[in-house]
């Protein structure tokens, strides 16, 4: 089955994830949907780091299933779900995960060079506008701001056209306003080229920009909240 010919974007089915006694993902199904915006909010020690490292490919499962695309990772030996992660999944971590000694076009098509995928420059161009680093290309991320540095990252997880983009905490070393440019932009590549994003966060502000909000609790998905405000987030989460 091709990802294109897939609806869903990410399925989990029955997916557990345990550490000896301690099951940090407890019998999760879930699907995300093309085009989606989805947040993952939590208590600490929730689950939240397990389930976007099974979610992505990061680290297997105990039990169950995780399909990319329509592609079922449990069945792909260590060096194809590499090749799967590179192309169709990309990621944004808190601490941006720039190569230093690398400048900012460098560390953006980094996921093609890897793939040996010759970058399309019309693309190349558009994803670097978006983010607003075109007059920055030549820059080493060490000459960057905190917020440029996470602009580049996330050109850099959305210029293979990924099935879904994982965000992990991307605004947790971010000043508020910075904070928010970067999830305006995040909510761009949802709205403006129905880019597939799952956001795992602490923060009831960031979780707020997406579609929906999913509360996990020892493992397990609680609820769901559709349409979420910072209040409604920060109010459920208070109560988890
Ligand atoms: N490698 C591991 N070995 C043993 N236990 C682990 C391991 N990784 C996670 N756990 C346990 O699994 C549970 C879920 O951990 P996880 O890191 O996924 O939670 P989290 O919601 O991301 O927490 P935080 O918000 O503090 O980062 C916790 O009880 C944790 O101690």
């Amino acid at each position: 089955m091709t990802a294109e010919a897939t609806a869903q974007a990410v399925s989990l089915e029955s997916v557990t994830k345990a550490y000896g006694a301690v099951r940090a993902l407890d019998g999760v199904t879930w699907t995300f949907p093309r085009g989606g915006f989805t947040a993952v909010m939590g208590p600490s020690g929730s689950g939240k780091s397990t389930f976007l490292h099974c979610a992505s490919g990061l680290d297997r499962p105990s039990e169950g299933t995780v399909r990319i695309g329509g592609v079922d990772l449990g069945r792909l030996g260590e060096a194809k779900r590499t090749r799967l992660r590179r192309e169709r999944i990309g990621f944004v971590f808190q601490a941006f995960n720039l190569i230093p000694s690398m400048d900012v076009e460098q560390n953006i098509t980094l996921p093609l060079e890897l793939g040996g995928i010759e970058a399309d420059p019309s693309w190349l161009n558009e994803v670097v506008r978006r983010v607003g680093l075109s007059d920055r290309l030549r820059h080493r991320p060490s000459e960057l701001s905190g917020g440029q540095q996470q602009r580049a990252a996330l050109a850099r997880a959305l210029v293979t056209r990924p099935d879904v983009v994982f965000a992990d905490e991307p605004t947790g070393a971010l000043d508020p306003r910075t904070a928010r440019e970067v999830l305006r932009l995040l909510r761009e590549a949802v709205d403006i080229t129905g880019q597939t994003l799952v956001l795992v966060t602490h923060d009831p502000m960031a979780a707020a920009w997406a579609d929906s909000v999913l509360f996990l609790s020892q493992g397990r998905i609680v609820d769901e909240m559709v349409g979420p405000s910072p209040t409604a987030v920060m109010n459920r989460w208070e109560s988890l």
